[in-house]
């Protein structure tokens, strides 16, 4: 027996329960002082909410984790009994008021958006970045690469894969095989983020299946609520084969896959392209991380570049796929949308496979844009709640209540979108509501709730690339052909969990149509 073997027989073993017992002790006292803190001590204490959320963060980590995204929905009842503003955790107040939406989102230098660093293992991309100079430094390389000029200039890539993709419809015409849009429409808007900003693409609308990040990008938005709550888990993740990390949480696979793929695109474009095959677009997002001077030499490293990859993939594949979905559900199934639509594209473009029209002619047609501006309505963009925190301002709740400096504060799209002050009946998909020049109830222009995109310095970087890729694939999709619904419903479309982004039903096959 070594002496280490001995002496710990001896003196640790008959003194562990004495230690345990103590630490237990510790620990119950610290838990007792915390939760009278929280509760009658906090700033925050003074903010109406179920007790248990104020006490501890595993309350919602139930509704989100075990119940798989039901917090936001369980918000929503609390409502009748706590009113609009509410403390859904102990350091977070939630608000539903579409009134208080401008002054949280507002245009102010300071303003941090605390958690979602730790969501997707990607915590220095634009995206996910807290802090607000260091946002506002790594938005600014990226800005003029997705300004709306830079769009026009290299709207020829975006009507090149519309051709495609109508290439691909017209595979399925009169064949009685039913088309999915929910896996044909993220191989296209996959490509298309590729494409214009990394200078490349895994050509995905060309395979046979429609391969995408479609079902990753799924599986991810659950593993974001698991990562919130367990932070390392993502670190001690990436330290495993994945094979074992399969078995354990196939679902946390897809988020580490995600960083490879980062890991995989950025060694791709930052090497010069093969002989004889030119890049796509010619500026990179690389190029123009790697060119700026006002970048620091982290903001330039391996890692992060992997992260902006990652996350732009993201953002930029699920969102404007769900909202071309939504639009092609709702007026495949309303005949006097589908009417008035195709009337529209019939009377303004020109018939047959010509060629595809500029986006400034698209953007003039004012029934596309309204049907466009209803599936962004009901799409969400995020269902997240999308959190804000104000270092340097005290908010102030319609008088009632004050919000010390530094508060976590989220609100969330869908409640804006399904305020029925704003737009009645509004879970009904009704382009009409946009038509006309509408103004809201208190005078301002209907589109300023229309927060798809967000608001403010976070507001969504690539709003001018969607917008360009929801009118031309929505007019070339229902320019050039007709469709019936196939064994698709409402449910194909409603959200029902909120992953992050909106998710539907989890057995559902998706849109699917007859190309007739
Ligand atoms: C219909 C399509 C899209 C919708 C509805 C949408 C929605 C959003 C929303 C709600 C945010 C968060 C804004 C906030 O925090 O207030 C966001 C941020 C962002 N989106 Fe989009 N997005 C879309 C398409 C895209 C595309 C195509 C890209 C590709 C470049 C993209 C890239 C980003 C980035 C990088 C951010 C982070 C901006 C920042 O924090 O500065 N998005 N988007």
């Amino acid at each position: 027996m070594t002496w280490l073997e001995m002496s710990g027989s001896r003196l640790i073993s008959p003194m562990l329960p004495q230690v345990l017992c103590f630490a237990i002790l510790v620990w119950t006292v610290y838990l007792v002082i915390r939760s009278i803190y929280r509760l009658y001590f906090s700033p925050l204490s003074h903010i109406p909410g179920p007790r248990f959320a104020a006490l501890t963060k595993w309350y919602e980590a139930y509704y989100e984790i075990v119940l798989s995204g039901q917090y936001s929905f369980h918000i929503d009842k609390l409502r009748d009994q706590y009113g609009p503003i509410i403390r859904v955790a102990p350091d977070e107040i939630h608000i539903r008021d579409i009134e208080f939406y401008d002054e949280l989102y507002a245009k102010n230098l300071h303003v941090e958006k605390p958690g979602w660093n730790v969501k997707f293992g990607s915590p220095s991309s634009v995206f996910t970045t807290i802090d607000a100079a260091s946002h506002r430094r790594r938005r600014g390389a990226l800005n003029p690469m997705f300004s709306r000029r830079s769009i026009l200039s290299l709207e020829h890539l975006i009507q090149q894969r519309t051709e495609l993709l109508c290439e691909r419809i017209s595979g399925f015409k009169g064949t009685g095989r039913p088309l999915s849009m929910t896996d044909m429409l993220p191989a296209f808007t996959g490509d298309m983020i590729m494409e214009y900003a990394f200078g490349f693409s895994y050509n995905q609308l060309e395979s046979l299946n429609f391969e995408s990040f479609h079902e990753a990008f799924m599986a991810i938005g659950s593993s974001a609520h698991v990562a919130s709550f367990f932070p390392w888990i993502i670190s001690a993740m990436n330290s495993l084969p994945d094979t074992r990390i399969e078995k354990a949480q196939p679902s946390m696979l897809s988020l580490l896959r995600l960083k490879r793929v980062g890991r995989t695109i950025e060694t791709h474009a930052r090497s010069k392209p093969e002989e004889g095959k030119e890049q796509i677009s010619k500026t990179t997002i690389f190029s123009e991380i790697l060119a700026s001077e006002n970048l620091t030499a982290y903001d330039k490293a391996h890692q992060r570049l992997a992260d902006e990859a990652n996350i732009l993939v993201a953002a930029g594949v699920e969102t404007t796929a769900f909202a071309l979905c939504v639009g092609v559900f709702h007026i495949v199934n309303t005949p006097q949308i589908y009417s008035r639509l195709k009337n529209e594209l019939f009377n303004s473009l020109p018939a047959g496979d010509h060629e595809i029209p500029s986006l400034l002619e698209l953007e003039k047609l004012p029934y596309l844009r309204a049907c466009i501006q209803e599936s962004l309505r009901l799409s969400y963009g995020l269902s997240a709640r999308n959190p804000r925190r104000h270092p340097d301002r005290t908010l102030n709740y319609k008088n009632q209540y004050i919000i010390p400096k530094g508060t976590k504060v989220s609100m969330t799209i869908v409640d804006v979108h399904h305020d029925e002050s704003i737009f009645p009946d509004s879970h009904r998909f009704n382009p009409e509501r946009w038509l006309n020049d509408p103004k809201a109830p208190d005078g301002k222009p209907l589109d300023h709730y229309l927060v798809a995109f967000g608001k403010g310095p976070r507001r969504c970087l690539g709003i001018n690339l969607a917008w360009a890729e929801l009118f031309f694939a929505m007019s070339m999709t229902f320019g050039r052909f007709d469709y019936t619904l196939y064994q698709t419903d409402a449910t194909d479309i409603r959200y029902k969990y909120d992953f992050f982004t909106p998710r539907v039903k989890l057995d559902s096959k998706g849109v699917r149509v007859l190309v007739i």
